[in-house]
């Protein structure tokens, strides 16, 4: 039996995300035929010359037109633009997914483009690495980690299974949830641990240090994992902290309290504070593996598996 689930799917944006989902199809054999566009000339070289896509396009109407599934893979704060420029060329009964970091931003920039007969099926797949670009994907980057689909108001149920269909075919477990829940969990889970990446390394490197070569050969695990994050690419980050404002402001403002409560133990000399919540923390953790939750990314710097 076939496994193909779309005839022809549309990449617009051809990043880390797109060129892992791209790696990833042609593995299962999902899709008859990948087009592929990214607004800059030498990003669609680069996948002419590695292979990336089936076709490259010189423009995302170009790529979209015909498609049965056109994935938006740009920085959120591009989705819009993107959308009005394919939305003209949009074959009846397509469906329109994305897969930004963030899911009400996207809504609700996003579907009053598009147009009648066309589905919309927003999606988060939580995965990733600091690398960004065409050359950064690998065909492995899902597999057995979660993939959210945020279905809007009236989504056809069959444009929603379809969807399921393929991230499940690229390897990865698929829940659905509600646009503003996704948004919360994902201040909580990654973008407020980012922010607090970022900062980290920055006032290391106000102090200095991190430039100290025996800083970076002596760092223990923690301070290496935190520049890793640091590294991921400002664009990106710019546009989710931009347009999860509320849940990261809110999520941030708990931070500081519990922050500052640390910082006054620590400064009284107040030990049960420490030891109590620290062993709080502690259950959690153990928690997660006990739960088999453990999302330590297990395929974090694999090679790209080419099809
Ligand atoms: N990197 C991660 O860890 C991760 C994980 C899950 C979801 N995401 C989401 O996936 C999306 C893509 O992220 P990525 O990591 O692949 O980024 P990336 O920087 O690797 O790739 C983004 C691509 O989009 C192109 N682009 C930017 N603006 C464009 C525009 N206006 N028109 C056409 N192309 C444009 C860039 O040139 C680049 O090729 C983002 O919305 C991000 O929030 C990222
Ligand atoms: O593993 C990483 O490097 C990531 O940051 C991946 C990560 C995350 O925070 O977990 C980053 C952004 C996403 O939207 C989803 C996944």
């Amino acid at each position: 039996m076939s496994k193909q689930i779309y005839d022809r799917v549309a990449l617009i944006g051809l990043g880390l995300i797109a060129s892992s989902m791209f790696w990833a199809i042609k593995r299962a054999g999902l899709v008859g035929e990948v087009t592929g566009y990214a607004r800059s000339s030498e990003t669609r070289d680069t996948a002419r010359r590695i292979g990336l896509c089936d076709r490259v396009c010189d423009s995302a109407a170009e790529a979209a037109e015909g498609s049965d599934l056109v994935v938006l893979c740009v920085p959120v704060g591009a989705m819009e633009s993107v959308m009005k420029e394919i939305a003209p060329v949009l074959k009846p009964g397509a469906t329109i997914s994305d897969v930004g970091s963030v899911k009400r931003h996207v809504i609700e920039t996003v579907q009053p483009h598009i147009p009648e007969g066309v589905h919309f099926v927003p999606a988060h797949p939580l995965a990733g690495t600091e690398h960004s670009g065409p050359e950064a994907g690998f065909a492995e980057l899902y597999d057995n980690r979660w993939c959210l689909l945020v279905p809007v108001e009236n989504s056809d149920p069959k444009a929603v299974a379809a969807l399921r269909g393929l991230w499940e075919g690229m390897g990865a477990n698929v829940e659905e949830m509600e646009a503003d829940h996704h948004d919360l969990v994902l201040a909580v889970t990654s973008h407020a641990p980012h922010l607090i990446a970022y900062t980290m390394v920055g006032v290391a490197d106000d102090l200095r240090r991190v430039t100290d070569s025996e800083v970076i050969k002596y760092s223990a695990a923690g301070f290496r994992d935190f520049t890793r994050i640091a590294a991921s690419d400002p664009t990106m980050w710019r546009d989710v902290f931009l347009t999860n404002k509320d849940a990261t402001l809110e999520i941030l403002g708990r931070f500081t309290e519990e922050l500052f409560a640390l910082q006054r133990a620590i400064r009284t000399g107040d030990g049960d504070h420490l030891f109590d919540y620290f062993t709080h923390t502690r259950a959690i953790r153990r928690g997660i593996i006990e739960a088999g939750q453990d999302t330590d990314a297990p395929n974090f710097g694999r090679e790209r598996a080419k099809p």
